[in-house]
């Protein structure tokens, strides 16, 4: 009880307590210099340097506390923000509270938990396209994004509007499964699932072929519509962006004739533009941030247009 009064004043910000996004989100905060310690089962923890408290949360229930508006800020997948925008959506379609989107607003994209929401089907089964799962069964966590994926194709297919804003007879039967969504096909629970894919590997391991995409995902940032303390979420979000940006780019310094620069920089334009300092005898040294997973390759053309002393250094941290 203590520890819920000591929130008064504090930005709420809340974070996923397990799973696939757990620990990548406590890199992020350390990297943002977001302090705190996190009594054993206790899921609030007060942070020591800022006037915020972080709220542990499963992802999937993350964008409700934002869209309320009881959560400030929030850190799930996109997957999760559309997954409660269409529940929200049907509620409403169904009489119930009037549909405004689901409250969240997306911040910035955090460059980490990249995958697909996909359509599954047997690799050796009947089904070809996600049409011909129309009228049959099919396993999902994601049941409102399922749902209005297959109320979309079975208009296409009757030749009639999909209108969301109206309540769905579906033909297809969507079954809720909470994990291990892969086993229903096998099992036959489903004749075919919706769930998320990024290696393919548990896919293929349950004998599945993906067939199409509903959602494409990755973590995001999110805001409630109108959060405690505005400026202290544009503090947040500016730190975040900064570490996000730092782990994305290397700083690649290197000199070269003056007569070879315009080529040179032509290669290494810089986020926004590159640092140039003139040596002498004609040549000049250049800095430039380079984004990480093309750095091997512009080395290698840097070379070719005449830079000598290339050096890439990590960056610890950025701000704009
Ligand atoms: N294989 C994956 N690769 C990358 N990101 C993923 C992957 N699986 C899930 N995610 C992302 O992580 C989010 C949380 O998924 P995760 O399976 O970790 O949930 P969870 O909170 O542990 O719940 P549960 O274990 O009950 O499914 C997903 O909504 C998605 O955005
Ligand atoms: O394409 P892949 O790289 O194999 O990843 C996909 C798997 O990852 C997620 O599950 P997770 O392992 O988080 O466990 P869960 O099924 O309990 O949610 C997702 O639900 C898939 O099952």
């Amino acid at each position: 009880m203590e520890l819920v009064n000591s929130l008064e004043g504090r930005l709420l910000f809340a974070v996923p307590k397990k799973g696939r996004l757990n620990q990548a989100t406590l890199n992020l905060l350390e990297g943002a210099d977001i302090q705190f310690r996190r009594e054993n089962r206790l899921d609030i923890a007060l942070v020591k340097n800022l006037p915020i408290a972080l709220i542990f949360l499963p992802a999937a229930d993350i964008p409700t506390f934002v869209g309320q508006g009881r959560v400030d800020l929030g850190i799930t997948g996109w997957d999760q923000v559309r997954e409660h925008d269409a529940a929200v959506s049907a509620a409403a379609a169904h009489g119930g509270a009037p549909a405004q989107g689901s409250g969240c607003e997306m911040i910035t994209e955090l460059g980490f938990g990249s995958c697909k929401l996909q359509v599954q089907v047997p690799e050796k089964g009947q089904y070809a396209s996600s049409a011909d799962l129309i009228g049959r069964t099919v396993g999902t966590s994601f049941v409102s994004l399922t749902a209005d994926f297959f109320a979309q194709l079975e208009a296409k297919a009757n030749g009639t509007a999909h209108d969301s804003s109206r309540p769905q007879i579906l033909q297809t039967k969507i079954v809720e499964l909470s994990g291990s969504v892969e086993a229903a096909c096998a099992l036959g629970v489903a004749d075919g699932i919706v769930d998320l894919v990024e290696s393919g590997e548990t896919m293929r391991a349950a004998g599945l072929k993906a067939i199409d995409t509903v959602v494409e995902s990755t973590a995001v940032l999110i805001k409630s519509r109108s959060p405690s303390n505005p400026d202290l979420v544009d503090l947040i979000a500016s730190r975040i962006r900064g570490v996000i940006t730092a782990q994305r780019y290397v700083l690649c310094q290197y000199n070269i004739e003056r007569s070879g620069v315009a080529a040179a920089t032509k290669i290494t334009p810089g986020k926004r533009a590159p640092t140039i300092t003139s040596l002498d005898d004609g040549w000049v040294a250049v800095s430039s941030m380079v984004e990480k997973k093309k750095i091997a390759l512009v080395m290698d053309e840097l070379t070719r247009v005449g830079a000598h002393d290339i050096l890439v250094l990590d960056i610890h941290n950025t701000r704009e």
